[in-house]
């Protein structure tokens, strides 16, 4: 998919605020690309596209679970780990993308997993650290990235606060994450 498509495609169906944040996803995972040497092609269509699911129906998602074959186990946590997984099969199936990487990218973007690719990996810090987020600590992971360039590091804090987040507060946690953590903790 060119990016222009990709494009007409989020903004058509985002609301204004989240298409900006995809757009500035995309822009940090440029920048991180040329960093990284990452595929700043590949990046930048994943970073569009990544959120393109986040305000779907939650009935028409568990139905997308059952069609597409997602694992089964992703409905029994909170929902707003459900958009990554059923994006990347909108895009897969019904919008014709069959670069792997780009899917998994768009697939993995809320949990990470352990063995991310360097695109997985650059879209996953990405969300997270584009210039319109102001979570205490974003200042730090982004000179973490951009000027330590650690991006394992990077990987293995988001993991950490978000599931430190979701203890605080009582919420299951897709074991995703904290294989990503464990595996992060280990490499970094
Ligand atoms: N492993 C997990 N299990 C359950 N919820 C999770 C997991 N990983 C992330 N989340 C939740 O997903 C939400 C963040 O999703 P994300 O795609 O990053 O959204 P946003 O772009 O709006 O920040 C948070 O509420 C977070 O706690």
């Amino acid at each position: 998919m060119k990016k222009k498509r990709a494009i007409k495609l989020v903004e058509e169906k985002l609301p204004k605020k989240r298409f900006e944040h995809s757009m500035r996803v995309a822009e940090t995972a440029v920048k991180m690309a040329d960093l990284f040497n990452g595929d700043a092609e590949k990046v930048e269509l994943a970073g569009i596209l990544h959120d393109y699911a986040k305000y779907d129906d939650l009935a028409l998602m568990y139905q997308l679970v059952t069609k597409y074959e997602l694992d089964r186990e992703l409905l029994a946590y909170n929902s707003e780990i459900l958009h990554g997984p059923v994006a990347a099969a909108l895009m897969k199936y019904e919008h014709g993308i069959e670069d792997v990487e780009v899917l998994q990218a768009i697939f993995n973007h809320t949990t990470g997993r352990k063995q991310m690719t360097l695109t997985e990996k650059i879209i996953f810090v990405a969300d997270y650290i584009e210039p319109g987020r102001n979570q205490p600590g974003v200042d730090e992971m982004r000179t973490m990235i951009f000027d330590e360039k650690k991006l394992d590091k990077a990987i293995y804090d988001i993991s950490k606060r978000t599931v430190k987040f979701l203890l605080e507060n009582d919420k299951c946690i897709y074991p995703r994450t904290i294989e990503c953590l464990n595996y992060y903790n280990l490499e970094k």
